[in-house]
């Protein structure tokens, strides 16, 4: 990667990732101490957390990045890009309609790729990836940092993870999970095992690769905190926060250090010669437009399941609705917005 594509570092950047590693580190010391004192946080509180971090302060940064990423592209292009993207969620709804298990694995894998992908660019444009030089080490990062959000937890927090696994699925088939639940004893050490394989080759081959310009350090003290994190936080406060603090925080310090590509479509904003109030309300109509169609998929999803709001308890329902949600938005935005935007992409670094 030139580093002629990086901006002068003025520091912000940096600032933004130790505001999301101490985040992430005091969580981990309050939750710690919580244990030793044998304080258990109910799930409906945790449920509430959540529901704060999914929905009040993680979804406006994934709306934030499609409109970074679109900004300032051609409209046939925006139009292309809006079709792949209902394509790719209605493909997920069809799935999770017709086979929920499978929807259910789905919806954790986005949440693997999601967490991993963004964290890999994060790195590229941030501390660095000169330890990891060939695709199979770079998909191995994106494994062992994004697996960290769900394979630690199925681990650390097997029967809450199993309660809300069998929530969702619920929401199509109530006894949905029922047939695969007898094998859990089985796949909860074949995770443990194959996740531990993935992060000490993850650490063990980007050390072999280092340069000795501090990558493979922060990356290795960010993977271990990312571990931590996952085997001490409850799951559902932890999945909940890590999107806004460390996934949002953590974009935000990717696109402070790199220079905007010119992609020669004309800006939502109004470019450079637009006044003030012009691009406020030009800002405003986007938010409105990435509200309300942010707003129709949701209910559109809602329509369509059986029982969206699965369960007895409202909030552990709500939950279980939005997990399901926000990954079935969350596939295009990693699969459209990322993997084939060549020209930019939503984690774009030069
Ligand atoms: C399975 C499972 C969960 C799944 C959460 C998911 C699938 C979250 C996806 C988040 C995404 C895709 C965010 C994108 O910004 C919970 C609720 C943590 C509880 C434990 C069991």
């Amino acid at each position: 990667m030139s580093v002629t594509h990086l901006r002068e570092s003025v520091g912000v950047e940096s600032t933004v990732l130790t505001a999301s590693r101490a985040a992430l580190a005091g969580l981990v010391v309050l939750f710690a101490g919580l244990h030793l004192a044998a304080v258990e946080v109910p799930l409906t509180a945790q449920a509430a957390v959540y529901l704060l971090g999914m929905v009040a302060l993680n979804l406006p940064h994934g709306g934030y990045e499609h409109f970074a990423n679109l900004r300032r592209r051609a409209t046939t292009f925006r139009g292309t890009y809006v079709a792949g993207y209902l394509l790719l969620a209605g493909a997920f709804v069809g799935l999770f309609l017709l086979a929920p298990v499978a929807g259910l694995a789905l919806a954790i894998g986005v949440a693997v790729l999601k967490g991993g992908g963004g964290d890999l660019h994060v790195l590229r444009a941030t501390t660095g990836t000169s330890h990891l030089r060939s695709r199979p080490q770079r998909l191995l990062a994106v494994a062992a940092r994004g697996g960290a959000v769900m394979a630690v937890p199925i681990v650390a927090f097997p029967n809450t993870f199993h309660t809300f696994s069998a929530l969702m699925v619920s929401m199509v088939d109530p006894a949905g999970l029922g047939g695969v639940s007898s094998y859990f004893s089985v796949t909860r050490p074949l995770v443990a095992v194959g996740y531990a394989a993935v992060v000490l080759a993850h650490l063990g081959w980007g050390f072999r690769n280092r340069t000795g310009d501090g990558a493979w350090g922060a990356d290795a003290a960010e993977t271990t905190l990312l571990v931590t994190y996952f085997a001490v936080v409850p799951v559902v406060v932890a999945v909940g926060l890590y999107f806004p603090l460390w996934y949002s925080l953590r974009q935000v310090s990717r696109e402070l250090a790199v220079e905007e590509p010119d992609l020669g479509g004309a800006d939502l904003l109004g470019g450079p010669d637009a006044d003030a109030g012009g691009v406020a309300l030009r800002a405003w109509g986007v938010l409105v437009a990435g509200a309300m169609a942010t707003a129709a998929v949701a209910v559109a999803f809602w329509t369509l399941v059986p029982s969206p709001i699965p369960g007895p308890n409202l909030r552990l329902g709500l939950v279980a609705f939005w997990s399901v949600f926000i990954s079935v938005v969350a596939l295009p935005h990693v699969v459209v917005g990322s993997v084939l935007d060549r020209g930019r992409g939503i984690w774009h670094v030069p």
